[in-house]
């Protein structure tokens, strides 16, 4: 199957900067993939190249298996950051501005009843709460009905409850069979919302892959942790542990034999916790990077 869009070995040098160095990826037709990386990685770089609207140093970038051109912008979404609202414009003018860059439209209707906006559409694009201003970012990306749309960090700053429910809408333009190339930093969205991960770091992917593949490759099946305290004096810590932040982890295939050792060697079990590896825990192990939240 042709992959809707491609990026072929991009590299983008700014000065002293390779800011992405190398990098491939292959997005099917209504898949959702996701671009994760801690600051600098290079994934807005990335997501620039494929939109078009950045030219690599080298490498190239294949819509449809033919090089990117200027006329698949009509096929393109890009969510923009919130900079791209004029002042003085309500959510309908906003919205019909961004509609008249296109030829290809979708219904305006449907696009407002998505995007909840309904109750919305008079207001000044200043006075949105973070929330509503993310859905009507998301409007404008959808205007032209575009078979693939791009979110760069697209629930940053929104409070848990927003993120949540910006997540059921992703899910719903999924649903039509738009295929989503997302950057972000959260892990529970990339768990949530992605068939298809890339981990970037200074600009090359380190692994690529559906996240609980990724997490299966790398971790056993559970992770123990307790606080370093909890451990016994004088015990020697076994090899496969990992202190970090004031805590032990202990990987762990089955729990039991394991929560019986710890209580042989008169370990403090109290705060002990009992965790399922996560895109968190394969980031740190990969990058040594804690992702902002
Ligand atoms: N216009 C530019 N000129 C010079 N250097 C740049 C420019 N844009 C980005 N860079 C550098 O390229 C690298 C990658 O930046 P990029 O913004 O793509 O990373 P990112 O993964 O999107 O990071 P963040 O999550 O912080 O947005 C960084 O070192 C950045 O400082």
């Amino acid at each position: 199957m042709t992959a809707l869009i491609e990026a072929r070995n991009l590299v983008r040098l700014y000065p002293g900067v390779r800011a992405v160095d190398g990098l491939s990826i292959q997005v099917a037709p209504g898949e959702c993939f996701g671009l994760l990386g801690p600051n600098g990685a290079g994934k807005t770089t990335t997501l620039e190249m494929l939109e078009g609207i950045q030219t690599p140093t080298s490498g190239q970038v294949l819509f449809k298996g033919r090089p990117l051109g200027r006329d698949d912008r009509e096929s393109i979404g890009i969510q923009f950051q919130a900079t791209a609202l004029q002042d003085f414009q309500t959510v309908a003018e906003s919205l019909a501005m961004f509609a008249s860059l296109y030829r290809r439209h979708a219904d305006r209707d449907e696009l407002i009843r998505l995007c909840h906006l309904g109750d919305i559409l008079d207001r000044d694009t200043r006075k949105l709460s973070g929330g509503q201003r993310q859905r009507l970012l998301l409007a404008i990306a959808l205007v032209n009905d575009p078979e693939l749309v791009f979110l760069d960090e697209p629930t940053t700053g929104l409070d848990p409850q927003s993120r949540r429910n910006f997540w059921g809408l992703i899910e719903q333009v999924r649903r039509r069979g738009t295929t989503v190339l997302i950057t972000t930093h959260y892990m529970e969205e990339a768990e949530r919302l992605c068939d298809r991960v890339a981990i970037v770091d200074q600009g090359r992917i380190l692994v690529e892959g559906r996240p609980e593949a990724l997490i299966r490759d790398q971790f056993p099946a559970r992770l123990i942790r307790l606080p370093d305290s909890a451990w016994p004096a004088g015990v020697p810590l076994p090899p496969e542990a990992l202190v970090r932040n004031g805590e032990i982890e202990l990987p762990a295939e089955e729990v039991t034999p394991r929560l019986e050792a710890l209580e042989r060697i008169g370990a403090d079990l109290s705060a002990l916790r009992v965790a399922t590896p996560n895109l968190e825990d394969l980031f740190l192990k990969l990058t040594g990077h804690t992702l902002r939240t």
